[in-house]
C-alpha cells in the first residue's frame, strides 16, 4: 500500500500481508497482518522507524528507494519481521545510521550480520533530535524480547511501540476502527507473545505512564487514535487476578473422555462457573490462548495412549506451560484402558504454571456413575475455589 501520512511528516510506510495464515510456524494468523514501518521528517534529518518482514520487502524496498533521504534507520526489536530489511534499505542509504539499543545491536549482528560500523546504540531515556522532531527511546525489556525499546515522539504525543499493543489484522484502515474485532485480535497478540512475561509487561506499562500518549503505532495491526482502551485492556490482562472460567482443552478418541468433558461442562454451568472447552482435534490454539489469559482453573481431558497423555493433550499442556498464565488450579481427566503414567507425566510437564493440583479423575473406559459423582466432586471443589478466591 502507499505511503499515509499520521500527522505533519509522520507517515505509515509499511506493508499489508493479506493472505499469512500462520505466524512462527505457530500462531494462526486468520486475519492476516501488517508489518508497520514508519517515515518520519523532521526539519534536518529523517528517520525510518523499523522495515518489513523479508519475504515483504521487495516491492517495499521500491518504495523506500524512492524517498530522498534517510539519515536514521530506528531498530526497536531484533525480530526478523521487523528487522529483516534493514540490509537493504543500508544498500541504498548507505551513511545512514541504525539506532538501537545495546543489547539489539549483538542481536542484529547475530541475525542478520549487519555492519557493526553501521549501528549506534541508545540508552534507556536517550534522544536524537531530526531538527523540529525529537525521538525519545524508552528501553522496555522483554515485550517481548529481551532487547525491545520504543519510540515516542514528543511534538506529535505519538508512541511507536512495535510489538507492544500490536494486533495481528491486514486492512486497509490506517486507524483502529472496529474495537470489538481488534479487542480479539489484540488479545491474541497479547496471549501467544506477550503473556509469558507478563511481570515485566505490567512493569513497562508503568512505565510509560508519564508520556502524554495521545496515539500508538504499533509494527502489527492499525493504529490507535484512541490509545486509552487498548491500554486497560493490556492491565487488565496483565493483571494477577483471574476470572470465574474453566478453560478445558481436551481429546478424545473413542468418546469416553468426551462424555467426561461432556458432564464436567454442565457440572460447572449448573455451579455458575463458566467454561471454554476445546477439542485439540480442531482447535485454533490462538482461541485456546485467549482463554488462558483469564481463566482461574485449566482441566486437561486426555485417554491413556501408549502409558501417557495422548500426544496432542501433551502439546496443549506444553504449550500452557510455556504460556505462563496466571489459573490459579488445575485438573486432570480422562478415561485408560488398562493403567499407565498419564497424572503423573502431565503433572511434571507444568513447572511454570504456580497451581495447586486438584483431585484428577481417571476411569476405566467408558464413564461409570462413580466417575461422573467425581467429576461433580471435581465441580464443586472448582467452584469453591473460584468463591473463596473472589474470581468473577
Ligand atoms: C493407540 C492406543 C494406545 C493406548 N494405550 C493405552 C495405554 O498405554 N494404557 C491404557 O490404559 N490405555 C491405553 N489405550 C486405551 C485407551 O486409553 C482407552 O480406549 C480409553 O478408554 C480411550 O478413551 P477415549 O474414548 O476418550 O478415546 C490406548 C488406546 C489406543 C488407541
Amino acid at each position: 500500500m502507499h505511503k499515509r501520512t499520521i500527522k505533519d511528516r509522520i507517515h505509515w510506510i509499511g506493508a499489508v500481508d493479506w493472505n499469512r495464515r500462520l505466524f512462527d510456524s505457530l500462531i494462526p494468523l486468520p486475519d492476516g497482518t501488517t508489518y508497520n514501518a514508519y517515515l518520519i521528517e523532521g526539519s534536518e534529518k529523517t528517520a525510518l522507524l523499523d522495515t518489513v518482514d523479508p519475504p515483504l520487502a521487495e516491492p517495499w524496498l521500491a518504495r523506500i528507494a524512492a524517498e530522498p533521504k534517510i539519515d536514521y534507520i530506528v531498530s526497536h526489536h531484533a525480530e526478523q519481521d521487523h528487522s529483516g530489511a534493514i540490509g537493504q534499505v543500508l544498500e541504498r542509504f548507505p551513511q545512514a545510521k541504525v539506532i538501537t539499543s545495546p543489547k539489539a545491536k549483538a542481536m542484529l549482528m547475530d541475525l542478520l550480520h549487519l555492519p557493526e560500523a553501521a549501528i549506534v546504540t541508545v540508552t534507556d531515556g536517550e534522544t536524537l533530535s531530526l531538527g523540529d522532531k525529537t525521538l525519545q527511546f524508552i528501553h522496555t525489556p522483554w515485550v517481548h524480547w529481551p532487547e525491545t525499546m520504543v519510540t515516542y515522539v514528543p511534538e506529535d504525543q505519538i508512541l511507536f511501540s512495535c510489538d507492544f499493543f500490536g494486533s495481528h489484522i491486514a486492512s486497509s484502515d490506517l486507524y483502529v476502527n472496529d474495537t470489538c474485532r481488534v479487542y480479539e485480535a489484540a488479545k491474541r497478540y497479547f496471549a501467544e507473545i506477550m503473556m509469558p512475561f507478563r511481570g515485566t509487561i505490567e512493569k513497562n506499562i508503568a512505565k510509560l505512564k508519564p508520556y502524554d500518549i495521545r496515539i500508538i503505532a504499533p509494527s502489527h495491526g492499525q493504529i490507535y487514535d484512541r490509545p486509552e482502551w487498548i491500554m486497560e485492556a493490556y492491565a487488565e490482562w496483565v493483571s494477577a487476578q483471574p476470572r470465574n472460567l474453566v478453560v478445558l482443552p481436551y481429546i478424545s478418541m473413542h468418546g469416553s473422555t468426551q462424555q467426561m468433558v461432556d458432564h464436567l461442562i454442565d457440572a460447572l454451568a449448573d455451579r455458575d462457573v463458566r467454561v471454554e472447552a476445546y477439542d485439540l482435534v480442531v482447535t485454533d490454539i490462538g482461541k485456546l490462548a485467549i482463554s488462558l489469559v483469564d481463566a482461574g482453573t485449566i482441566v486437561v481431558g486426555t485417554p491413556t495412549v501408549l502409558a501417557g497423555p495422548h500426544p496432542v493433550a501433551a502439546y496443549g499442556t506444553f504449550l500452557a506451560n510455556a504460556l505462563r498464565p496466571k489459573a490459579r488450579f488445575l485438573s486432570i481427566i480422562g478415561s485408560y484402558g488398562w493403567g499407565g503414567k498419564t497424572v503423573e507425566t502431565l503433572a511434571g510437564m507444568i513447572p511454570n504454571l504456580k497451581v495447586e493440583v486438584l483431585d484428577p479423575v481417571l476411569c476405566k473406559g467408558q464413564p461409570t456413575v462413580q466417575a461422573f459423582e467425581a467429576l461433580d466432586r471435581l465441580a464443586d471443589a472448582i467452584a469453591a475455589k473460584h468463591k473463596e478466591n473472589g474470581f468473577a
